[in-house]
């Protein structure tokens, strides 16, 4: 249903305030980062935790882009889509959910404030995202700007891999904003807004400019500063001067290839789990593969980010119902902790998660198995100690890197072989390589991967990239270089010391 007419309309303010600067005078650098949180830790006796963290890799990756009118949304999308051009990207602006004018409304057209959220139709918008969210290709309506009206059912969008929904008040409605993966608000000065306006309506719309700046002050710039900037705080991402800060948009498009490769692996495997990722996830891993780090700053973030594949990891594995008496009398219905696991580290980069294990679950027996590198592709099984028992146990498997998958193929083997069954099998890294991920899924599609990130592939030598060098000789210090050493990366992206 259209929003009564009135509704829209709004007070006009005096021409001379047109030229105040709207933005607060709060600097931003070039991207704010959310923090979200992340789940603590528990204990028990063997007893695993679940995580809060979800495997949502199965619809498309939404991004709500915002702003104020003028202020450069739609160059910043272009880009986006640009340097995305290797996905299947669908645009779809706020501004074709306009509602149309009825003959007698076209006689107030002008004053109709068409920055109110009421000049929107949202539910018309929200059926439509929540549509292409679940799979299903939708019609559009398309407004048109010359005669006010809107025809229903215009464009077919299909669905894809990445939806962007760019608007002035694409934030307002509080049902859109939870559809969206990702939140942009474009932050361009009023000033900018202004003379990008006045350039656009007098040449592209041939309004004279009177006109413009009578329009800007009776309803742009109070609607911006009533509806629109008070929904800058639900920004994941805030970019100052909307396409001309490259900076930002490079960092984004990154974000969204890492999110985007990961969701194709996931739907080619079933069996791989990739926690959701977090700006505070994102910042540990972007330190753990600097190769400037120090040791004790490496081991700090890497344990920080095994601790949280622990947890997710062991969300996996069965639990049943129980009931409990609180301490009101009354009842309540739990769950019970799975008790036969244990834990088994690759030696020796995988002995670096088994505290984390121990910390989630108190008691835990823990064995291990030795492989040894032969060459660079090749593996052998040097030494193993598992628990007798472990036939009847499920097997949280600890090696923080899964590269060519081969040492992970002899380990999960060997597993087979002492009779553990393979959907009992949980292999817990920090990082995979997609070429590991299939070696391992295909060879044992029941073993559940659980990882942090999936990166691009593997070098020549075998070595994951981008990755972060060797873990072991990182975590234990045994590495040759340190961060005051000077490097540089050779042809084949390679860190050479100097
Ligand atoms: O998937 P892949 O190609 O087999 O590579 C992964 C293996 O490489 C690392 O161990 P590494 O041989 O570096 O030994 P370390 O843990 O003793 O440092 C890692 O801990 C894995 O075990
Ligand atoms: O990149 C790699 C590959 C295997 N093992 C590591 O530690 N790093």
């Amino acid at each position: 249903m259209r929003a009564p007419f009135s509704t829209r309309y709004m007070g006009s303010r005096p021409v001379d305030e047109v030229f105040d600067a709207a933005a607060s005078g709060v600097h931003y650098s070039a991207l704010r980062l959310e923090e979200l949180n992340i789940n603590g830790s528990m204990s028990g006796e063997e007893q695993p935790t679940t995580s809060g963290l979800e495997n949502g890799h199965q619809e498309p990756f939404v991004i709500g882009v915002a702003g104020g009118a003028s202020s450069g949304k739609s160059t910043v999308c272009k880009m986006i889509i640009d340097q995305l051009r290797d996905q299947r990207v669908v645009v779809v602006t706020q501004e074709s959910f306009y509602y149309g004018f009825s003959d007698e409304e076209l006689v107030h057209v002008h004053d109709y404030n068409f920055d109110h959220p009421d000049a929107f139709d949202t539910e018309l918008l929200l059926y439509c995202m929540e549509n292409l969210k679940h799979g299903k290709a939708v019609d559009i309506p398309n407004y048109n700007f010359k005669t006010y009206k809107s025809v229903t059912s215009a464009r077919k969008v299909n669905p894809s891999d990445v939806i962007i929904l760019e608007g002035i008040l694409v934030f307002h409605d509080s049902r859109l904003r939870d559809l969206m993966n990702m939140k942009i608000f474009v932050d361009t000065d009023a000033d900018a807004r202004l003379t990008r306006r006045i350039r656009r309506d007098t040449i592209e719309k041939g309004r004279d400019i009177k006109t413009v700046l009578d329009q800007y002050s009776k309803f742009v710039k109070p609607a911006f500063e009533d509806f629109i900037l008070p929904t800058k705080k639900y920004a994941d991402i805030i970019i100052p001067r909307g396409g001309d800060n490259d900076v930002a948009i490079d960092l984004i498009v990154q974000h969204i290839r890492t999110k985007l490769g990961q969701h194709d692996l996931c739907k080619v495997h079933p069996n791989l789990y990739v926690i959701q990722t977090t700006y505070q996830i994102r910042g540990m891993h972007t330190i753990i593969r600097d190769a400037a780090t120090t040791t004790h700053d490496f081991i700090f973030y890497a344990d920080r980010l095994i601790r949280l594949v622990v947890e997710h990891g062991l969300g996996h594995l069965p639990f049943k119902e129980k009931q409990v008496i609180t301490p009101t009398g009354s009842v309540y219905t739990g769950v019970e902790f799975s008790k036969r696991l244990c834990g088994i580290s690759v030696i020796r980069s995988g002995e670096s998660m088994e505290n984390a294990l121990r910390a989630c679950c108190k008691g835990i027996k823990i064995g291990k198995i030795l492989i040894h590198r032969e060459g660079d592709n090749g593996k052998q099984l040097i030494y193993h100690n598992l628990p007798k028992d472990i036939a009847n146990r499920h097997v949280l498997l600890l090696d923080p890197i899964l590269g060519t998958g081969n040492s992970a193929v002899q380990a999960i083997s060997l597993l087979l072989k002492k009779g553990v069954q393979e959907a009992n099998i949980i292999f817990l890294n920090l990082i995979s390589a997609p070429q590991g991920v299939h070696v391992v899924s295909k060879r044992f599609p029941r073993v559940k991967i659980v990882t942090s990130e999936i990166d691009f592939g593997l070098n020549d030598d075998f070595r994951v990239i981008p990755g972060m060098g060797e873990f072991g000789d990182r975590y234990f210090g045994t590495d040759d270089y340190q961060s005051s050493t000077p490097f540089f990366f050779d042809e084949k992206n390679r860190v050479r010391l100097l």
